[in-house]
């Protein structure tokens, strides 16, 4: 099987991550939220990206990580509690971790796009973090520009199991399985095979300055869609396209940031994801997503994100409305 070491590995690195992130999350009294200290997000997205780099740079050595963080902060002097609370919760799953250590680990994800990569958002969603909501650590590896293994740990998702923590795993031509946390029985997933039931859903961000709700429902109507959005954080939208939870995922740039380029850590793994369960993804304008340009998707607007069948309907419904 193509990528099996790849994949085993971007498994084992973000299973590790989704560990250390939820003995953090766990840890987050209401008073910080309330206070909205970001103390606990950092911690976990510094300890999410050390704990992947780690792995990445110790099986892959010749691969580079376009990873979300990098430690400049970190290495100031004053945040040197900060960065040994870091080195503990790294030390729990790697022992003897040394802040020297977390400091290069997280450094090694400042690469660039290159010909084959990694690109990793240790925490995507760090607002539902935040809030004990969605959110994801998100793994993919691109060769020449196209997604080929896409790994998404969504430790707050439940959908249809039996408790919460779900896995979404793809390989390019192979599928795409989805498991809980402890990677045992993945189940091959597909979109849902119908574009005119009433019980179709889209989903959408909890954020409303992450997209257009507005413009989003009109379009999800025209597709077909009667039923409210459900709304989520982070790249578990794709898990909920790709389980066949939702029909249609949309991400229409919002008239506040009418020029907001997505980030490629914030879609690779998802649209493998989406794309290996049967699904499609473009962007706004019917275009494929672009992974090869570098950090952003310079050559993309808005994301689009569906179930396949509904798919030209709702480019249709775009065009429409600007033309
Ligand atoms: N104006 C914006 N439009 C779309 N996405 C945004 C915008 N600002 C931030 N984001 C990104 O949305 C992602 C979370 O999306 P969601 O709402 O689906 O959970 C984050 O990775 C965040 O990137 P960043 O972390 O760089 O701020
Ligand atoms: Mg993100």
């Amino acid at each position: 099987m193509a990528y099996e070491t790849e994949k085993q590995i971007a498994i084992k690195a973000a299973l590790a991550a989704g560990q250390l992130c939820e003995r953090v999350r766990h840890e987050i009294s209401p008073e910080a939220i309330e206070k909205k200290d970001r103390s606990p997000v950092t911690i976990a997205d510094f300890g999410s990206q050390a704990l992947i780099c780690r792995e990445l740079a110790t099986e892959f050595p010749n691969d580079p990580v376009v990873g979300e963080e990098d430690a400049a902060e970190l290495k100031q002097p004053e945040m040197a509690e900060r960065l040994s609370q870091v080195a503990d919760y790294v030390g729990a799953i790697a022992p003897n971790t040394t802040p020297d250590q977390v400091v290069s680990w997280i450094d090694h994800g400042n690469g660039s796009v290159g010909p084959r990569y990694w690109t990793l958002d240790p925490i995507d969603g760090t607002k539902g973090f935040l809030r004990k909501d969605q959110y994801a650590v998100a793994l993919a590896l691109v060769e020449d520009g196209e997604v080929k293994v896409g790994v998404l740990v969504c430790p707050a998702l439940q959908l249809s199991a039996a408790q919460p923590g779900l896995m979404f795993v793809a390989v390019r031509g192979e599928g795409t399985t989805m498991s809980g946390l402890d990677g045992q029985n993945p189940q091959t997933i597909k979109v849902v095979s119908s574009e005119n039931d009433p019980n179709l859903r889209f989903v959408e961000s909890v954020e409303s300055g992450h997209g257009n709700q507005a413009q989003q429902a009109e379009i999800a109507k025209a597709a077909g869609i009667t039923q409210d959005s459900l709304r989520m954080d982070s790249q578990a939208k794709y898990g909920a396209v790709a389980s066949g939870e939702a029909a249609l995922y949309l991400r229409l740039p919002s008239p506040k940031t009418p020029d907001y380029r997505e980030k490629i850590w914030d879609h690779a793994a998802g649209t493998i994801v989406v794309e290996e369960a049967g699904g499609r993804v473009t962007d706004m304008h019917g275009k494929p997503l672009d992974f090869s340009q570098g950090a952003k998707l310079v050559d993309n607007q808005g994301v689009v994100v569906s179930n396949g069948l509904l798919h030209d309907k709702v480019i249709a419904a775009l065009q429409q409305q600007t033309s």
